[in-house]
């Protein structure tokens, strides 16, 4: 378990760099920082250590080789922005590492990728292998593909995933501030920084607001999600300014800079690790007999005429448990509709959904990609 004290034996380490610590106010790259940056984690790398890098900045990047002033309003917009970008952002770190004599890796990441076990032991072979070899992977999401159910929608959680996926030591996020304080430094400038958060209560989740400019994505919110998921797969994690040079060597030296979250002090077994990807299970769906034999044995998705019973209170997109008529779980996966509406359609065929809820998103409640089955 890494503390402060002994951050310095950290051997495989993830870091994430945000858009606001890429790019200046005007949207455009912050070159010199990249750089530096670079040439921080080659060294580190010369070290012996095994770095993987986790970027984002595509949408940023591709924003401005196209002229746009405003962040893309639609979903095809934006995605064209970040295939734009993700190719320039490469190939300045494909040329910076480069130069300090690092190879590198794009590897580029879905929530299927998670989601999905066999997926999910691949992206971590396929990591292991790079890093085995002395490459340094560079990591974004694949914003050019991922439709909405399957994103994950913001690169903290993407960089807890992945040192969760690759048993990392530490996870370091680089943003725009120092770390967390006691609430958004932009908006109150009393706030004071939070050095170490050990038990990520309601309160310190309460804490965290949006992004503090319009280029960033999930602000501290995201960051401190990240850190839950960091910390229950063995893996320690410290907030830190990206603007801060030399600030990757200062977290390692042990220095009081940014915010710490020690890592628990076993890490999950790595199914479970898997399993916690779907975050928290939120609620839970009891099938009947017909239903349990055609998840366990028919690879089917779930659909709501299977489902008996509903309970918790869940959202789209939340993580459910799927329990058969005795109670066992036999499944855990990401719904598509809300306990709400899955109360009102449990036990209806599937094209009465839309007669009764006035919509229809999808034809399945949990669709099979994005379930695991537990038996
Ligand atoms: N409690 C808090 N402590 C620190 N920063 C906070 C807090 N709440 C909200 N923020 C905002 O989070 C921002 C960092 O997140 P974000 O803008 O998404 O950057 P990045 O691109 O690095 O992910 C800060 O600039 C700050 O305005
Ligand atoms: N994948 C997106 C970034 C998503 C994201 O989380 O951004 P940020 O809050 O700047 O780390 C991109 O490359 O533009």
């Amino acid at each position: 378990m890494l503390t402060r004290k002994n951050l310095a034996d950290a051997k495989r380490i993830v870091v994430k760099v945000g858009t606001s610590t890429l790019t200046h106010a005007t949207g455009k790259l912050n070159l010199l920082r990249i750089e530096k940056l670079a040439r921080e984690l080659s060294d580190l790398a010369n070290q012996g250590k095994q770095i993987i890098l986790v970027t984002s900045g595509a949408v940023g990047a591709g924003m401005d080789r196209l002229g746009l002033k405003e962040k893309p309003k639609t979903i095809p917009e934006k995605q064209a922005a970040a295939a734009v970008g993700q190719g320039i952002l490469l190939h300045i770190y494909e040329k910076m590492f480069g130069e300090y004599g690092q190879i590198v890796a794009q590897v580029l990441l879905t929530r299927a990728d998670s989601v999905n076990r066999k997926r999910y032991t691949n992206s971590r072979n396929t990591l292991i292998a790079l890093l085995n070899q002395g490459v340094i992977p560079i990591i974004n999401e694949n914003d050019a593909v991922a439709i909405d159910e399957l994103k994950i929608g913001d690169n903290d959680t993407l960089s807890a995933m992945v040192a969760s996926i690759i048993d990392a030591d530490l996870l370091i996020i680089l943003s725009d501030v120092e770390g967390v304080y006691t609430a958004n430094p932009q908006t109150e400038p009393n706030a004071t920084l939070l050095s170490e958060i050990t038990d990520i209560t309601p309160d310190i989740e309460e804490l965290a607001g949006g992004p503090g400019t319009l280029r960033g994505t999930g602000g501290m919110y995201t960051k401190i999600q990240a850190a839950k998921i960091a910390v229950n797969s063995g893996v320690t994690m410290v907030i830190a300014s990206g603007g801060r040079d030399g600030v990757v060597r200062e977290v390692l030296q042990g220095n009081k800079v940014g915010t710490i979250f020690i890592s628990k002090e076993n890490r999950l077994q790595i199914r479970k690790r898997w399993l916690a990807f779907g975050v928290t299970v939120s609620g839970r769906v009891t099938v009947d007999k017909g239903c349990e034999q055609a998840l366990l044995t028919g690879g089917s998705s779930l659909l709501a005429a299977g489902i008996v019973e509903v309970e918790g209170d869940f959202e789209l997109g939340n993580t459910v448990s799927i329990v058969s008529g005795s109670g066992r779980e036999l499944a855990r996966g990401i719904t598509n509709y809300s306990a709400e509406d899955v109360k009102k359609i449990m036990g209806v065929h599937t094209n009465e959904i839309s007669d009764i809820l006035g919509f229809k998103t999808y034809d399945e409640v949990v669709h099979r990609d994005n379930m695991v089955l537990l038996v």
